[in-house]
């Protein structure tokens, strides 16, 4: 039987339960993430908005990058991620698909490019997968895009779906508040669900929703659920990048696990070459030609 390219070929030097790392030679595919579901296989999901850091995540065994509209955030230095031209995510996208050779790529639709119709977001998911080369796409809204996520699937394009809390939604809710607490909002989360299975997504983000709502999401969902704030009990995880690398400024939110504190490393390092260049000490002998 293939080893599921989510997890190494057990070669005798590929450690067990631990991220692939390169051990095939295609990339995953939307195949590959259904075969995990039915396996009960978790997996990891980061965003990138360019192709180093992307090539740093695809070498490390993330099988599937989302390059996010949170770019506005962590990338672009806008407020929220309302501002997001398809320009800038067709040229970020392109980027970290050059950047990789495995992980799937599923690229946002960024807010205003595909809710005004199904032809919208037609014209605009095509430029993705044209221009940029993206693997998939990502829109926010359950039942409310379930119809637009039909005709791109019905077209050939993988769809991820998002819902729960959608932050191309922020002025709406005014901020980033947890979505689905309540009997209603939970049987409008569950309805929002069913809606973009039906509709044919391939995954669906479930973004700030209490955990036991989650968990009761995946238990009926034939598609595979990727968490965001929504607990241990989806199938899989995603975080922005800079949360988890411990680069983004000041608050994260509360579901982030920083894994490093890159920001400080990078300050740190800053300020050794500032030094050194102020003191002479750089560039040495070692770093100079004859
Ligand atoms: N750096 C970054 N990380 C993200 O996760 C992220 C972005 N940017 N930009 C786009 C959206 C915005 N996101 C956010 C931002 C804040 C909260 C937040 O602070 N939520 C409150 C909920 C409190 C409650 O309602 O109980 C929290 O305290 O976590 C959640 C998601 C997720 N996305
Ligand atoms: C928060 C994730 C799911 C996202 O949509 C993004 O990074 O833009
Ligand atoms: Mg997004």
């Amino acid at each position: 039987m293939n080893a599921s390219p989510l997890q190494p070929a057990q070669t005798q030097d590929a450690p067990t339960n631990t991220l692939y790392g390169g051990v095939t030679n295609r990339r995953v595919t939307v195949r590959d993430l259904a075969k995990a579901k039915r396996n009960g296989e978790r997996w990891a999901m980061l965003t990138a908005y360019d192709a180093l850091t992307a090539g740093v995540f695809d070498e490390a065994g993330i099988p599937v990058l989302l390059v996010g509209d949170s770019a506005g955030n962590c990338h672009l230095g806008y407020e929220t991620t309302v501002p997001v031209t398809m320009d800038q995510m067709v040229m970020m996208s392109a980027a970290v698909v050059r950047g990789t050779q495995r992980s799937l790529i599923v690229a946002d639709l960024p807010f205003g490019s595909y809710q005004e119709s199904p032809a919208q977001a037609m014209h605009n998911a095509a430029r993705l997968m044209k221009e940029a080369g993206v693997h998939a796409v990502k829109l926010e809204g359950g039942e409310r895009s379930a119809r637009t996520i039909e005709l791109l699937v019905e077209a050939g394009i993988p769809v991820m779906a998002h819902i729960g809390l959608t932050p191309q939604s922020v002025h709406a809710y005014g901020g980033y508040p947890v979505q689905g607490r309540g009997d209603e909002a939970a049987h409008q989360l569950l309805r929002d669900a069913k809606a973009v299975q039906q509709a044919g997504a391939f995954s669906v983000v479930l973004e700030a929703v209490p955990a036991e709502l989650a968990t009761e999401v995946t238990a009926h969902s034939a598609i595979p659920t990727v968490g965001i704030g929504g607990g241990p009990g989806t199938d899989a995880q995603v975080l922005v990048w800079t949360d988890f690398a411990g680069m983004t400024a000041g608050r994260v939110p509360k579901f982030v696990k920083q894994y490093a504190n890159l920001r400080q490393t990078l300050a740190q390092a800053a300020g050794e070459f500032a030094a050194d260049v102020r003191e002479g000490t750089f560039p040495g002998p070692e770093h100079s030609f004859q």
